[in-house]
């Protein structure tokens, strides 16, 4: 069996002039979730968009389970379930024959249909609603229908472009439950422009921008990268930068007034703590201390500019 069940090679698509993506290379494993974020623009649909088949590649080549998609579409397409940004839902039809239909479509053998229809509604939790008219289902349970319909005929990958967008709090937090149960015996690769919903829900990323994957590695190592390494800390009775630079981690300390200073530090986060205790000891008295907000934009800002330096 393939080691991945996706790779992408070289991966480039323009419109017209523009060029949307250059140069893109992924390779995914069997099962897990896998986050693509980038932000609008950045180049999301229009890989997620070609890696399914739903548009041709300017140039490179994109392999599911081994199959190469522009040789083999029928077969490669088999192996993948997709929800596009906006589902194709029939507003007209009740859930039930919404699913028959995407069976058809899925060449679903007559005999097995019922079973596979009414197994994808059961984990979808959409089985009460089988004879409810699709527009007459909220967000959340339309966002369920799509995602029963690009698992009906049981893809080892799902792709998901942008799914929780647009729900409630509380549907969110539902579709996500949902995707992290169907992504325990197959790869999904689920994308969003918000940071947040990538790092609840995937243990790898690859971060887009500007067409160009910028990072690409686990969700851990992501967070290590993006974690703040600057704190701001307000002193009643401030001690001096030299002090400050004596303590275990600190690299560097800026005062911006006379009592508020901001300190950089290496390495691991309890830092907090230390500079915390020694003030007590010491009579610094500290009246509040604040780890610096990594930015997305300004990690997103980095990255690119080190991959247009490569
Ligand atoms: N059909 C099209 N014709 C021309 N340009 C397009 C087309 N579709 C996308 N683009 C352009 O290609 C670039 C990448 O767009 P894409 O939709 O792939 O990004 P995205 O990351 O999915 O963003 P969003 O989250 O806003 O959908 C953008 O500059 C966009 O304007």
């Amino acid at each position: 069996m393939e080691k991945t069940i996706v790779k992408i090679e070289k991966l480039s698509h323009r419109y017209s002039t523009n060029w949307a993506i250059r140069d893109i290379n992924i390779e995914i494993g069997h099962t897990g979730i896998v986050g693509l974020l980038g932000s609008n623009g950045a180049g999301k649909s229009t890989t997620m968009n070609i890696l399914c088949g739903a548009l041709n590649q300017t140039e490179g080549n994109v392999y599911i389970n081994g199959i190469d998609m522009k040789l083999q579409p029928e077969l490669a397409k088999k192996e993948i379930g997709f929800l596009p940004q906006n589902p194709p839902l029939y507003m007209d039809l009740t859930v039930d024959e919404y699913l028959w239909y995407c069976a058809g479509l899925r060449h679903i053998p007559k005999d097995l249909k019922k079973a596979a229809i009414n197994e994808v509604k059961e984990r979808c939790g959409i089985a009460h609603f089988s004879s409810r008219l699709l527009r007459n289902l909220s967000g959340g349970y339309r966002q369920r229908v799509g995602i029963a319909q690009a698992i009906v005929h049981r893809p080892r990958l799902v792709v998901l472009d942008e799914p929780t967008n647009g729900l409630d709090p509380n549907q969110i937090i539902e579709v996500r439950a949902l995707i992290k149960e169907i992504a325990m015996d197959r790869a999904v690769i689920f994308s969003s422009h918000i940071l947040s919903e990538i790092q609840i829900l995937c243990k790898e990323i690859r971060m887009i921008e500007n067409g160009r994957i910028v990072f690409s590695d686990t969700m851990d190592a992501f967070n290590n990268y993006a974690a703040p390494h600057s704190m701001l800390i307000h002193f009643s009775n401030p001690p001096s930068a030299t002090e400050l630079q004596q303590v275990e981690g600190v690299t560097k300390a800026e005062f911006l007034t006379e009592r508020q200073v901001r300190v950089f530090f290496s390495g691991d986060q309890d830092i907090a703590e230390r500079i915390v205790t020694i003030s007590v000891e010491k009579g610094w008295r500290l009246k509040e201390i604040n780890l610096d907000k990594s930015a997305l934009d300004e990690i997103f800002k980095q990255l690119s500019n080190q991959t247009a330096k490569q």
